[in-house]
């Protein structure tokens, strides 16, 4: 057992009475589930994550982030919630809220952590039973979207959310890839992880793609573009979009801010709109 201990009280807590009886209650009023996956890690998949729930708040919806990243879990610091504590109700977890209005509610192991950069280096079957448990335990209430931040690759841990996630309405998966990933195969594993466990690809993001100057606004492409939306077409898969490096997303998620409120003019701010336009549009066909 390492520091999951504090907080979350002993590790048998986990396994207690705390798992709802009914699995499907505490998803029963979310109306669209989405995956976020990639292929290796670095990517951008937390990035992507933290910016569509941004941008579909601004949208005027409701929106959760459940963070199963458990030896990476960076949602709590890019929201800012690093410090926020998660308390029990009789449904499971209540979630912490990243805004006054309570239209961001936010699930990761990182509120289980007695100290927040600790890592989880539990063994395999431990890491799928607690990913089990948080998929069923937490009180979301209603929300439009549920948006789950998986850890990169695919691993145990991956199949654990697609089977707990079964009969849930899992609506696909946005795949995240950087335009040098592309080459390495990673992404094409990824498409075939979500084919073998039949979750639909709502499509792949391509994450710092070309450089946007923060004086000019200026986009330079640093290394090769557009592997992902060929990758796409050579896939069949949909492409939904490039965003650029940007400096001032970065220091928006290092700082824990707003960027789609801080920057409505810059192009990233419409790379990522596109971009949940089509995720919603895509989400609202359900196969
Ligand atoms: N488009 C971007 N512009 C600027 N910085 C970015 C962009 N995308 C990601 N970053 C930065 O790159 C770093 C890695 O991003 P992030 O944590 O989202 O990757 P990840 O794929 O979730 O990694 P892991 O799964 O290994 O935790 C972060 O510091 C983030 O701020
Ligand atoms: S893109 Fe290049 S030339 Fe334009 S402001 Fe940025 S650094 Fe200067």
């Amino acid at each position: 057992m390492n520091g999951v201990a504090g907080r979350a009280g002993s590790e048998d807590k986990w396994n207690s009475s705390m798992a709802s009886e009914e699995g499907k209650g505490n998803l029963a009023l979310v109306q669209h589930i989405v995956l976020v996956l990639s292929g290796k890690g670095g990517v951008g998949k937390s990035t992507i994550t933290t910016e569509l729930a941004l941008a579909l708040r601004h949208a005027g919806k409701k929106v959760g982030i459940l963070d199963v990243d458990l030896c990476g879990p960076s949602i709590p610091h890019m929201l800012n919630v690093r410090s926020k504590h998660v308390h029990q109700c009789d449904a499971g977890w209540v979630p912490v809220y990243a805004n006054p209005e309570q239209t961001i509610a936010v699930m990761s192991i990182g509120f289980l952590l007695e100290n927040p950069d600790d890592a989880v280096v539990w063994r395999g079957p431990k890491k799928t039973a607690l990913i089990k448990q948080f998929v069923s335990d937490v009180a979301w209430g209603k929300l439009d979207y549920l948006i789950v931040d998986t850890p990169p690759g695919t691993s145990d841990e991956h199949l654990a959310v697609v089977e707990s996630l079964r009969g849930h309405g899992v609506e696909g998966a946005v795949l995240v890839t950087t335009p040098q990933a592309v080459s390495t195969g990673d992404v094409r594993r990824e498409i075939t992880f979500c084919k073998k466990t039949g979750l639909r690809i709502l499509g792949i993001v391509e994450n710092m793609s070309g450089f946007a100057c923060p004086h000019c606004s200026e986009c330079t492409n640093i290394f090769s573009k557009g592997g992902g939306e060929e990758l796409a077409k050579q896939t069949g898969v949909p492409f939904l979009g490039c965003v650029p490096l940007d400096p001032q997303l970065s220091s928006s998620l290092e700082e824990g801010g707003d960027f789609i409120q801080a920057f409505p003019l810059s192009a990233t701010f419409s790379a990522i709109n596109e971009i949940v336009q089509k995720v919603m549009s895509g989400a609202a066909v359900r196969q």
